[in-house]
């Protein structure tokens, strides 16, 4: 990645190096493959808004090899990387993130999961690394609805499908996304950390993450304490988004993270976004309101997205539209 001219981390936020590089143990593990998973997932999605996820069924060859070629793509020179982008919404970036003026020490693809990719892959096989692409993606929205489906489950909804048939309407505006943290050699020296993507929380329904076994990802923990989760290449860390928070009427917390780089090895992350169709309303389920009242304004997925691109990342995108209590 050609970020400066001259190589230089001057222009990036730093982490003063504090407590959060301890490792935490506290981070839930489900076992999928457990009849407890459906409990599991609900407590850990009220008290963090994220667990790690164990048993998930996707084979880890397919894993692995879509790695590689991402590496491949990313070991390119700029000037190839660059024919696939601006990731105007979709295609290669480089250091900025959204429109708003945030950057980090990260590289990536933003893809569509739905339609074609209407940008060219490039590099040495594209069609392999495209073949690749869909057959996780497939995998990966396929383990996102039988988690949805064991959140409905554990909240004691009666339809079960609630949450993912939004994923699995033709219409679903998921976004698959992958991140590349190159080392940051000086970082070594400095002791420092740099922020390769800046803290936020996902606007949508749900993510799913998967990186090699590169230390970075960090949780804000509602004591406002962050907590560095231990990488596990072979688990999938699972996100709760802003978009499920609303509908559970807060029950669930959707999760402010961030990742730092690292002054030694490469990070790269792949995350399944699964978010509804651009129609849908975002709105509590009528069965978790329980004859309280709904903590927001309703709002579509449309207009959601469309608030969300006009903010910068820190930004707590969801005060908009909280609803002020009458009293
Ligand atoms: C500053 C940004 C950058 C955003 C939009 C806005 C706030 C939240 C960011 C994300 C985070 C989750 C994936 C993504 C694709 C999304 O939907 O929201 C990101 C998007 C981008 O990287 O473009
Ligand atoms: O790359 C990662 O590990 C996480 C990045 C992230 O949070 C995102 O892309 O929304
Ligand atoms: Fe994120």
């Amino acid at each position: 990645m050609v970020l400066l001219s001259k190589p230089t981390t001057e222009h990036y936020s730093y982490v003063k190096n504090c407590m959060a590089s301890t490792f935490s143990s506290t981070i839930p593990i489900v076992d999928l493959s457990k009849p407890d998973a459906k409990t599991l997932i609900v407590k850990a999605c009220e008290e963090f808004g994220f667990f790690k996820v164990i048993n998930h069924g996707v084979p880890m060859d397919a894993i692995s090899q879509l790695e590689t070629e991402a590496f491949k793509f990313f070991s390119m020179s700029l000037n190839e990387k660059e024919k696939a982008g601006p990731p105007n919404p979709f295609g290669y970036g480089s250091k900025r993130i959204g429109r708003n003026g945030d950057v980090g020490w990260v590289e990536y693809l933003l893809l569509n999961t739905n339609q074609e990719h209407n940008f060219s892959l490039c590099g040495q096989n594209p069609e392999k690394f495209r073949g690749l692409l869909n057959s996780y993606m497939s995998s990966v929205k396929k383990m996102a609805c039988d988690i949805l489906e064991l959140m409905a489950e554990g909240l004691k909804i009666q339809q079960k499908n609630v949450f993912s048939k939004l994923l699995m309407d033709k219409q679903s505006d998921s976004v698959f996304r992958v991140n590349h943290y190159p080392a940051c050699p000086e970082l070594a020296v400095k002791g420092q950390n740099l922020i390769g993507f800046g803290e936020h929380t996902d606007p949508q329904i749900i993510s799913l993450l998967r990186s090699n076994n590169t230390s970075g990802l960090q949780i804000y923990l509602r004591d406002g304490s962050w907590i560095s989760v231990p990488p596990d290449h072979s688990s999938f860390f699972i996100n709760v988004g802003d978009s499920l928070q609303v509908m559970t009427n807060g029950r669930f917390r959707s999760v402010r993270h961030r990742v730092l780089a690292n002054g030694f090895k490469a990070r790269l992350s792949m995350i399944y976004f699964g978010g509804p169709p651009l129609s849908e309303k975002i709105a509590p389920l009528p069965s978790l309101m329980k004859g309280k009242e709904s903590l927001y304004n309703e709002f579509t997925w449309f207009e959601y997205k469309n608030s969300t691109y006009g903010s910068r990342l820190a930004d707590n995108r969801l005060g908009h539209f909280e609803r002020i209590a009458a009293s």
